[in-house]
């Protein structure tokens, strides 16, 4: 941490909130608990496309221009990725080696003296190009897309001399001020130096939501009217979801309501209630991360995120090793797979259905597999036999169930694939209410708030204009969630929850106290819930979602579950 930034935590243990607010304040969605105050800095909006013209009058000296801005970009690139580490320097030194490449800019002079073009101009259609093939090409290569695009708008910037798109790098503790964040937005971000962050856009379950639980720093999202504000410096309050403009030459500072780090490792409250606390995972390296972090299993392995650029069915033996390297860190320990989840939100090319007016509400999930229930025998007999090769303790769920009866039609195929345990994810109201008959055919449920609150708000979970209908903790929501946990009880079958909710380490109480049995997330929220979870009794976590169920909005329950 540098020193500004030591010197902004001492502030804030004594004088949290002493700069709040010199205007009216902007209401949000508040998705990371604290509050702070400090100097905006504001992530530059993407480019657009540059003109065509004028033509430059002299197109030797433009080309020219091209190779030292190139040079330019690279360079800044590869100092930042210097104080960069582990998969952002990655991503910092892989961008920079892009930028260097003589290709893109050879291209691009090419066109400035044959075309006549600005450089600029000259610049993007030249990197689309490269855009073009690498898509063609397919899987990794397709990937790289994103990267070029990101190095042709960096050169496009420098050569028309403004701000390139993307986060600034920091020189001191700010509040960082963005339409929306994007994965690759936050590589090299440096967290001691962001006090909060604040988006116009997003929603509880968005990529800066999930990064500032990540990092323990205060956000709001779905912030209307934001970027029109014209403020020096803001005061944010990530649990109030409000933002004001702050007085400039006031002090930074800064209060996090993250409670105690340290966690032994068992998920469980103070007077030893087990609740579990898993890992979401996608992919091999987000296994080893949630392993890292002492995840005691996998609650939620999204297999279709092996899959999202393929572009026909893997075969049964392609899916046994993506499958097994995912299992290979947790021999021994519970993970649950959830069987393919294509559409929506996550289009897989092999399995789109007809095009759909709402795709949402369509032919997605699980109702895939009932008109081609050939390729979920295929997954569940390649899971099988990952589960025999990892030695991890498998179980298989499936995503968008609607009713007990498809519930039972799932179970029974995966039964028949040989996997000892079957459940399926409450993810639709009608599921939620009927959550005790479903328990009775599966072995266990988990919940996917991200798509229960989408389905029960109606309210795109998606889309930043109805992301305050999409808060895990509208009260709505809770007590569908209560409906859930009762019948946990009822029952005595596990049910989990593996939506976004299980990441806000206050939130995770009200679920223990619900009945919810364990709790997933992804890597960095691992210990801080470990931790929450830890800090409290089963009664008192009780008490909690009692106050919190009783609230009539969400900043009334968030105050309510507040200690
Ligand atoms: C965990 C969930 O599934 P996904 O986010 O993959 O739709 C959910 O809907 O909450
Ligand atoms: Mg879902």
């Amino acid at each position: 941490m540098s020193s500004e930034s030591d010197a902004a935590s001492a502030v804030g243990s004594t004088s949290a909130g002493s700069s709040v607010s010199a205007g009216q304040p902007l209401t949000g969605v508040a998705v990371s608990p604290g509050r702070a105050s400090g100097p905006v800095v504001r992530v530059a909006e993407a480019l657009g496309e540059p003109a065509a013209t004028p033509a430059p009058a002299d197109p030797a000296a433009e080309a020219a221009r091209i190779a030292p801005a190139a040079q330019a970009v690279a360079a800044r690139l590869e100092k930042q990725a210097e104080s960069a580490s582990g998969e952002a320097e990655t991503i910092l030194i892989t961008t920079a080696a892009m930028a260097a490449d003589p290709a893109l800019a050879t291209q691009a002079e090419q066109l400035v003296k044959t075309q006549n073009l600005p450089a600029s101009r000259a610049v993007y259609q030249a990197a689309e190009k490269f855009a073009e093939a690498l898509a063609a090409a397919g899987g990794y290569m397709a990937e790289r897309v994103r990267d070029i695009r990101d190095v042709r708008d960096r050169l496009v910037a420098e050569l028309l001399g403004i701000d390139p798109p993307g986060v600034p790098e920091l020189t001191s503790p700010s509040v960082l001020v963005a339409r929306d964040l994007a994965p690759a937005d936050t590589a090299g971000l440096d967290p001691a130096k962001v006090l909060a962050l604040v988006t116009e856009e997003g929603g509880p379950t968005s990529h800066t939501a999930i990064l500032a639980r990540a990092l323990g720093i205060p956000a709001v999202v779905a912030v209307r009217g934001l970027l029109a504000l014209d403020a020096a410096a803001l005061a944010v309050d990530g649990d109030a979801g409000t933002v004001a403009p702050a007085d400039p030459a006031a002090p930074i500072v800064t209060a996090t309501a993250l409670g105690p780090v340290e966690w032994n490792g068992t998920g469980a409250t103070a007077d030893g209630h087990r609740v579990k606390v898993y890992g979401n995972v996608g992919s091999a390296a987000d296994a080893q991360a949630a392993a890292d972090a002492g995840a005691e299993g996998v609650g939620l392995f999204r297999t279709e995120f092996c899959y999202l650029d393929a572009p026909s069915e893997p075969s049964v033996e392609e899916q046994r090793k993506a499958y097994t390297a995912v299992l290979a860190p947790f021999r021994g320990k519970p993970v649950i797979v959830r069987t393919l989840d294509a559409g929506a939100d996550k289009p897989l090319a092999f399995l789109s259905p007809e095009a759909e007016p709402n795709p949402a509400l369509g032919v997605r999930g699980l109702r895939i597999a009932f008109d081609r229930p050939d390729v979920l025998d295929r997954q569940l007999e390649a899971i099988a036999s990952a589960a025999r090769d990892s030695g991890a303790e498998v179980s298989v769920m499936a995503p968008m169930v609607a009713t007990a009866e498809e519930a039972s039609w799932f179970a029974d195929r995966v039964r028949a694939a040989g996997i000892a345990r079957a459940g399926v994810m409450i993810e639709i109201p009608a599921a939620a209410l009927t959550a005790r008959e479903i328990l009775d055919a599966v072995d266990f449920v988990s919940v996917g708030t991200n798509d229960l609150a989408q389905y029960t708000f109606a309210a795109d979970r998606q889309l930043g204009a109805v992301a305050k209908l999409n808060d895990p903790w509208q009260p709505g929501l809770l007590r569908l969630l209560r409906f859930i946990g009762d019948a946990a009880k009822a029952t005595g079958k596990p049910a989990g929850v593996c939506g976004e909710a299980a990441a806000d380490p206050r939130l995770a109480l009200v679920l223990a106290g619900l009945g919810l049995t364990s709790l997933s997330m992804n890597a960095p929220a691992v210990r801080a819930v470990g931790a929450s979870l830890a800090s409290v009794t089963l009664a008192e976590c009780e008490t909690i979602a009692a106050a919190a169920l009783a609230a009539t909005d969400p900043a009334a329950a968030r105050a309510a579950a507040a200690r």
